[in-house]
């Protein structure tokens, strides 16, 4: 057996006995960054070590596929470790290269391989493709294995179809937006579009309730699932045939859930029914062969509008264990150390969390330094603002040799705000990424040929059919898809079947005869193929054979230009996943580009500085971070404004981005501010007032650093772009040597004009171009 002592070495006696639990229901709760996902990780890695658990019968849910990349990278490196020890007796950094990889890659055909590790949506997605035929809904409707996955967008656009050309409603009263949003609700409730009018008989109940049930109709039409039926169909699934359920009850005997306070009901009953086999005698439910192990923190709950509800969380241990309190001890963890932040930046996080009424007092002690004081700064407007924290990243960058782009994190409440920030990135040249922004899965150019793909997969995706069509255009007009589509509706029968039979065609098509059915072969053509072909091949086919990539190559446009290179990475990004997948199926590649969340945007060890909203934030932690826009009625947002548990909720969300921070923090908000059009005065929020005034400081940067005598950090104190003098002699980095002709303005809005021999005069900022002085 392998020595185990060495990496639990890392842990301290709290995670050690959470780590080290074998059997049985166990909570985890404790405060932000006191090591519960790295006790998370290492339990997996000690229940395949120590107790032999087969990795096949593990079940670990986490927030993001990115954080379930990252455990597995971390269980793989720690059995490659351990490894290098049994085998070699050296560690594993001292061997060569090739032994390096050659263990890598033992430990995930013998372990990672078979870990069933991810987010709630890619585990059930994978279930599904198992065992899918064998559930019926309420109407007796079934699903094929082949199914697609309708994302966010796909469903909103569904919506909208219903909403505004099928029932005629007005979408003023009725916007798909948030009708989309009733219908997700009432699924994550688990209300069927009966139930849902029931449960909402008003007139727009009922019509939310119609939408719904069309809707329904429509996804099984396609044979399509969006995201929340990938929940909401195995828990009835589950319920509906106990052969099923106890398959994957017997199979899944470690159950391990991170961030368990944002679980919604669904989700809840999920964990349940396969930790104990829908069984509701608690007796009955064999503890000593295995486990359910949560791990949360009620403070960081933030998902309440997506029915989370931290509730579950307090409750776990009722639900779970046998509710005695003498038994508290044995089903309950607390941490109560924090190995993430400096003691200010904690102190100042606990005294804000402690504002709520809702919640559970508990112990977060710091074990770093007290580090720097948080900076407070406000600013004219949102340029400004976001100036001013690009200037400090500009700063500490050049100054600290331990950091770099990647070390920054700017966190906001609202998507939107992003801007100005990302202006000014661009403009001095500084790598970025906006996570959650635009996702790439979401461009149009890959929505296109996903679009291919999936009608490949399943060819009853008439709504990917209907986008590839006639994309790139092949001249079939719109009267010619009209009528196919009437046609399939008429008789009841998906569009597919309409397109793949020629003489129907013929009848059909009128002029765009021809083109249909050329259409109709090459797809037909390549969905022959996806069995013995891999995905990138198939990609490959479709790109070229459809004309997509000619059609971008015509245009010569900048834009088409990015398309192109979108689609050459969508190329790169199935042959990565043919690399490192175990399933390499179309439906499995399929999957994987439909769940790739928002967050995954954040490329691992890349040197960007990231961009995100603080829901975005959670789990993940930065050297430097930004809070900004922290304004009343922005941060709180304005409907938490009157209602106190939404305020709490807002509260709970500036404590997840002020523990972000390990060694800087930086708040700030704008005296006005451009939202959604118009220029407001804003008032600085309450949150300032509710941080300890002694950990705050305004002063100046210059200053601060003749005060503190070894930061973290050091910020420069010269800002080297004010006071500059008409006459001067400066060095621009694309225009070379330059004399100052002129200074406009002052202070931020300082701008000077430059006469550079052979160019002439130019007026440039000078905190964008860095200009030096020439002595
Ligand atoms: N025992 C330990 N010794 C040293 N560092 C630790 C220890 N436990 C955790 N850490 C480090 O502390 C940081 C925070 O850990 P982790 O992300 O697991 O916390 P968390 O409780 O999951 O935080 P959050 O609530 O934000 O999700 C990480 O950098 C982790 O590596
Ligand atoms: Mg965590």
């Amino acid at each position: 057996m392998i020595a185990t002592s060495d990496f639990l070495g890392h842990l301290n006696p709290s995670q050690r006995r959470a780590v080290e639990h074998h059997c049985g229901p166990l909570l985890v709760v404790a405060g932000a960054g006191s090591g519960k996902t790295r006790a998370l990780t290492f339990r997996i890695a000690n229940l395949i070590l120590k107790h032999q658990v087969n990795p096949e019968n593990i079940l670990a849910v986490t927030f993001t596929n990115k954080a379930a990349r990252e455990m597995k990278e971390r269980i793989q490196k720690l059995f490659s470790e351990q490894l290098a020890m049994q085998y070699h007796s050296t560690k594993f950094d001292l061997l060569p290269e090739y032994e390096q990889t050659k263990l890598k890659s033992q430990v995930y055909k013998n372990t990672i391989k078979d870990l069933w590790c991810g987010t709630f949506h890619s585990l059930l997605s994978r279930i599904l493709r198992f065992d899918i035929e064998k559930y019926q809904d309420e109407k007796g409707r079934q699903w094929k294995r082949n199914f697609s996955i309708f994302d966010e967008s796909d469903a909103q656009s569904l919506v909208k179809e219903i909403v505004t050309k099928q029932l005629n409603l007005d979408d003023k009263k009725f916007n798909p937006r948030s009708v989309r949003y009733a219908i997700s609700n009432a699924k994550n409730q688990g209300f069927s579009p009966k139930e849902l009018e029931r449960e909402r008989p008003d007139y727009k109940g009922r019509t939310i309730a119609q939408v719904y049930g069309i809707y329904q109709d429509r996804l099984a039409e396609n044979n399509a699932l969006d995201f929340d039926d990938l929940i909401l169909i195995p828990v009835r699934l589950f319920q509906q045939n106990e052969q099923v359920l106890k398959y994957w009850h017997h199979k899944f005997r470690h159950i391990l859930v991170d961030e368990y306070q944002d679980t919604n009901r669904t989700q809840y009953e999920l964990i349940r029914l396969l930790a104990t086999n829908g069984e509701t005698n608690k007796s009955l439910w064999d503890w000593d062969k295995r486990s359910a192990f949560v791990v949360g923190d009620a403070d960081q709950s933030i998902y309440s509008f997506r029915m989370a509800d931290f509730r579950i969380l307090l409750e776990f241990q009722e639900d779970f264990g046998d509710g005695l309190p003498d038994e508290e001890t044995q089903t309950m963890v607390k941490l109560e150390e924090n190995y993430r932040s400096c003691e200010n930046i904690l102190q100042a996080a606990n005294e804000l969390i402690e504002n709520n009424t809702q919640r559970i007092d508990k112990i977060l002690k710091a074990t770093r330094g007290s580090g720097e004081q948080i900076y407070a700064h406000k600013a004219d407007d949102e340029i400004a603002e976001a100036e001013f924290a690009i200037h400090q990243i500009r700063t500490l960058e050049r100054e600290n040799p331990d950091i770099n782009w990647g070390s920054f994190a700017i966190l906001y409440r609202t998507n939107a705000q992003s801007r100005p920030f990302e202006d000014i990135l661009v403009r001095q040249g500084i790598p970025y990424s906006v996570v959650g922004g635009l996702k790439f899965y979401d461009r149009k150019e890959i929505k296109d040929v996903l679009a291919y793909l999936r009608a490949l997969a399943n060819p009853a995706d008439t709504v990917s059919l209907l986008r590839i069509i006639n994309t790139p255009r092949r001249g079939i007009g719109k009267a010619t898809v009209d009528n196919l589509v009437n046609a399939a509706q008429e008789l009841g029968v998906n569009l597919w079947e309409i397109l793949s039979d020629e003489t129907s065609v013929n009848t059909l098509a009128g002029r765009s005869t021809k083109s249909v059915n050329k259409f109709a072969k090459m797809i037909g053509d390549w969905q022959t193929q996806i069995e013995t072909v891999s995905v990138s091949e198939v990609l490959q086919a479709v790109l070229e054979g459809s004309g997509y990539i000619k059609d971008l190559k015509t245009q010569g446009t900048d834009e088409a230009e990015d398309r192109l290179q979108n689609v050459q990475e969508l190329y790169n990004a199935a042959l990565q996943f043919e690399e490192d997948s175990d399933d390499v199926s179309l439906q499995a590649f399929l999957a994987s580009t439909a769940l790739s969340s928002d967050l995954d945007n954040l490329k691992e060890g890349s040197e960007a500085v990231s961009l995100m909203t603080l829901h975005a934030s959670k789990g993940l932690e930065f050297p430097v971070v930004f809070l900004v826009g922290l304004e009343q009625g922005l941060f709180p947002n304005y409907r938490s404004m009157n209602d106190p548990a939404a305020l709490e909720e807002e509260r709970r969300l500036c404590y997840v981005g002020i523990t972000r921070a390990q060694e800087r923090l930086f708040l700030s908000h704008a005296r006005e501010r451009r939202l959604y059009g118009s220029r407001e005065p804003a008032m600085r929020s309450q949150f300032f007032d509710e941080l300890p005034e002694e950990l705050l400081t305004t002063q100046s940067r210059r200053r601060m650093e003749r005060r503190s005598k070894s930061p973290a950090f050091a910020v420069n104190g010269v800002d080297s772009n004010q006071n500059w003098q008409v006459g001067e002699r400066v060095l621009h980095k694309a225009f070379g040597i330059g004399e100052i002709t002129h200074v406009f303005g002052g202070g931020k809005k300082i701008s000077v004009a430059i006469k550079f021999s052979g160019l002439g005069q130019k007026i440039i900022d000078p905190q964008v171009a860095q200009l030096q002085r020439m002595n």
